[in-house]
């Protein structure tokens, strides 16, 4: 992880830079703000570390321009002479911490362990909107406020698509919105486990593992220990798993204390619209157009339909008909329900040299193979693997590079968005 450390005095920079040789964090320590702002240019870094006064710029200036080049950065100030007004300024610029001088070493090693963790396994965004109007959700939102109180291992059940990873957001967001969170698909993990650092990093925090119906027994048994270790019992664990699968008998003991029903998007029907328009508005917001309104007859059509694949077949409807929606309204979704039946739909690349072209359309229907594998595999990533002819690792880094949430099983393929405009391929 990259540090950029700011500190004009010689002796104190290389003290830190010091402390930190060997650690995890790739430090780079500058002691002219001028040459941070050029490094902050030049690389994109998941801290930064300045002293307040510094010469020819203050650290608070150097905040919010570092801040303005990269908005996720996370920042620590250091200051002998720490004004509270320049504390609240520092904070109210997005630092994350202040730490006054002199400090010791385990106290500025211990802030960056808790950076690490953050940057790592950053926090679900607080604003994410939740919809729970129906009966159904209102019951689940009250079990989860319950479970709010404890940290007990809770276990998500339902549909794929129904919104598990969501409603373990949601009560990560309840416990502690602040602390670390990770979602890791269940088939991922090896005989080994969990790997220890990440348990380590995201300790006070929670860990989701999705699909538990993919674990393997040596997984199951691995994970079973690793739950009961020292740095598994500092952490909120948490998994989704399929409506009707069995859970294996060693993770039900252990992390089935608390299973909770996710309803299938048919039987929380009074969400259905409230979700529809959220998912227009956030897939606008992607492509960078204006969300358009659903007129009565499509909110009719998405009314009438059965969702099979739930919320999730309803952001994959709403995507692609945006794609193709012409004007300020949806009037109908033309290819509601044919799932596979739909057309292969590529993004057209930047005009240019041919091979690039190709590339660049080779990259957008590898994408959409890739997600159509998942969907055949009914979401099932070890089968998807072996039908697609590669290793569930490197399906895992395959979906990775392209951006698909692992989670992702999108039950038909959708267009990836380019910077083009996209059209049909004729
Ligand atoms: N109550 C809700 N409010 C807002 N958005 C929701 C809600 N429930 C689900 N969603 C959205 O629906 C989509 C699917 O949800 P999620 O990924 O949690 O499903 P899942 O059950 O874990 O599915 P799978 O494991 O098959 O991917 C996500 O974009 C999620 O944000």
């Amino acid at each position: 992880m990259d540090l950029l450390l700011v500190e004009d005095k010689d002796s104190f920079r290389r003290l830190l830079s010091q402390a930190l040789a060997g650690s995890l964090w790739k430090v780079q320590a500058v002691a002219d703000p001028q040459e941070a702002l050029r490094a902050l240019e030049s690389q994109p870094f998941h801290v930064l570390v300045t002293d307040l006064r510094l010469p020819g710029m203050s650290g608070l200036e150097l905040i919010r321009r570092a801040r303005r080049l990269h908005p996720g950065l996370r920042v620590v100030l250091m200051s002998a002479f720490g004004e509270p007004r320049d504390i609240v300024e520092a904070m109210r610029l997005g630092a994350d911490d202040f730490l006054p001088k002199p400090f010791d070493l385990d106290a500025f090693l211990a802030l960056l362990d808790r950076l690490r963790a953050l940057v790592g396994a950053p926090p679900p965004d607080p604003t994410e909107p939740w919809i729970a109007h129906s009966p159904a959700m209102q019951a689940l939102e009250a079990a989860l406020r319950q479970a709010a109180a404890s940290t007990l291992p809770v276990v998500f059940r339902g549909e794929r698509g129904s919104g598990r990873e969501r409603c373990a957001r949601r009560l990560h967001a309840l416990r502690h919105p602040a602390a670390p969170y990770l979602s890791l698909p269940a088939a991922t993990l090896g005989p080994e486990g969990p790997d220890p650092r990440t348990l380590q990093l995201l300790e006070g925090g929670s860990l989701y593992l999705g699909g538990l119906e993919h674990l393997t027994t040596a997984a199951a048994g691995a994970l079973a220990r690793a739950m009961e270790g020292e740095a598994g019992r500092r952490l909120a664990w948490m998994g989704g798993v399929d409506a009707e699968a069995p859970l294996d008998p060693g993770i039900a003991q252990r992390l089935g204390s608390l299973e909770l029903r996710v309803p299938a998007l048919r039987e929380r029907r009074e969400d259905l619209l409230a979700l529809a328009r959220l998912l227009l508005e956030q897939a606008a917001r992607r492509e960078g157009r204006p969300s358009p309104w659903l007129e009565r007859s499509a909110e009719r059509q998405l009314l009438e339909h059965d969702w099979p694949g739930n919320v999730r077949e309803l952001e994959v409807l709403v995507g692609r008909t945006l794609l193709f929606a012409e004007g300020h309204a949806v009037r109908r979704f033309p290819d509601l329900g044919l799932g596979q039946e739909a057309p292969l739909c590529l993004p057209w690349p930047e005009p240019g040299p041919l091979e690039g072209m190709l590339k660049a359309v080779a990259r957008s229907a590898e994408a959409q193979l890739l997600r159509r594998g998942l969907a055949e595999a009914e979401g099932d990533l070890p089968r998807a693997a072996e039908a697609l002819g590669l290793t569930v690792r490197t399906l895992a880094q395959r979906l990775r590079d392209h951006g698909i949430p692992l989670e992702d099983r999108a039950s038909s393929p959708i267009a990836e968005g380019g910077s083009a405009p996209p059209r049909k391929a004729p």
